[in-house]
């Protein structure tokens, strides 16, 4: 574990004192600026639900791929099951990438009011309805209960990041109450092949979004990121901490302040001709697709302008979408 990814405990940055509430922030701006990463422990997820997440998950993804696949979507985008190589991370950066080798089930909003703005044209496909499988019988329960969970997580997250930006702590409250975030819980399947070049669990990329909340397991170094400096580090896991990294939105929104970093999942080592599994949890963060991201007010400075003209949060993250799983816009948009 890199000693470059502050751990930062949410509880702890909610009780402390002044003194040790700017040691925290410090640790916070530290840790944005320079890797993008950080490692976030008193966030009060139940680890009893995050079990029940895990071995559901597991479950669902072990059933025969022909049933599998009657829980994916028609349409492009992030609801239900996509296939192993259904999808191509890291193409936006590299094009001799092939199909990754994972399997996934995204979900989105939930309990999603009965109201214009969730409906409008403007919405297009951020709120579509869930697909749930028809087993486990615990998946859905538990894995709506952590939805729930990783929206308080968000926010909270991003009040904090409102302070270490010397914005009011509630600053963001109102940009992302009516979020459109992605729950994807992302499967590497055993191997019992090396892959061949350009086949990677997931290629070199940047996250899209505001920032994402993931629950890794204890593979090791399987996750990395690529410093400034163009070296990679591992991101191992931290009992009871989730990793966050900030996404282009954030980074954008940041004047570039903070730095959305390029990772990648690395293939795992083969023994005896066969590699072990793993799975991640990963929740996209995003704001409310109204939401106007322009450069943060103390994000410029006299000789630092504003690099990015202001652009809504919706139609940047559908383009950057399209990109990050080799979609083709046109199609995207004709499926709504
Ligand atoms: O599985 C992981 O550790 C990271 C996955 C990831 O970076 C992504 O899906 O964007
Ligand atoms: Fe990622």
């Amino acid at each position: 574990m890199s000693s470059r990814i502050p751990v930062i405990d949410l509880k702890m940055f909610a009780s402390a004192s002044e003194l040790d509430r700017a040691r925290i922030i410090a640790q916070v701006r530290e840790g944005l600026e320079q890797v993008g990463f950080l490692m976030i422990a008193g966030h009060g997820v139940d680890e009893a639900l995050i079990d029940r997440v895990n071995d559901s998950t597991l479950q669902f993804f072990d059933r025969p791929d022909e049933e599998k696949a009657q829980f994916s979507s028609k349409l492009p985008g992030s609801r239900g099951y996509s296939a192993m190589r259904g999808r191509t991370i890291g193409i936006a950066q590299n094009k001799d990438l092939l199909a990754s080798l994972q399997e996934s089930y995204g979900v989105g909003p939930i309990n999603v009011p009965d109201e214009p703005y969730f409906k409008s044209k403007a919405a297009g496909a951020n709120f579509a309805e869930n697909i749930w499988p028809d087993a486990p019988a615990d998946f859905t329960p538990a894995v709506r209960a952590y939805y729930i969970e990783m929206e308080r997580v968000y926010r909270t997250i991003m009040q904090m990041f409102a302070v270490a930006l010397d914005l009011p702590k509630t600053y963001f409250d109102d940009k992302i109450d009516r979020h459109n975030s992605v729950l994807r819980l992302t499967h590497y399947p055993a191997l019992d092949k090396e892959p061949v070049k350009g086949e990677e669990r997931a290629g070199a990329h940047t996250d899209i979004g505001a920032l994402t909340i993931l629950h890794i397991d204890d593979t090791p170094d399987a996750l990395q990121v690529q410093l400034r400096s163009g070296e990679w580090i591992n991101v191992n896991r931290v009992p009871g901490a989730f990793v966050i990294n900030i996404g282009d939105m954030m980074m954008r929104w940041t004047n570039d302040k903070w730095v959305s970093n390029t990772h990648r999942v690395a293939n795992p080592p083969f023994v005896n001709g066969r590699s072990a599994r793993r799975l991640s949890i990963v929740y996209f963060c995003q704001t409310n697709y109204d939401t106007v991201v322009e450069c943060l007010p103390n994000c410029t400075a006299p000789g630092i302008p504003a690099r990015y003209p202001p652009i809504v949060a919706g139609e940047y993250s559908a383009m950057r979408a399209a990109m990050r799983y080799g979609y083709d816009l046109a199609k995207v948009d004709k499926a709504g």
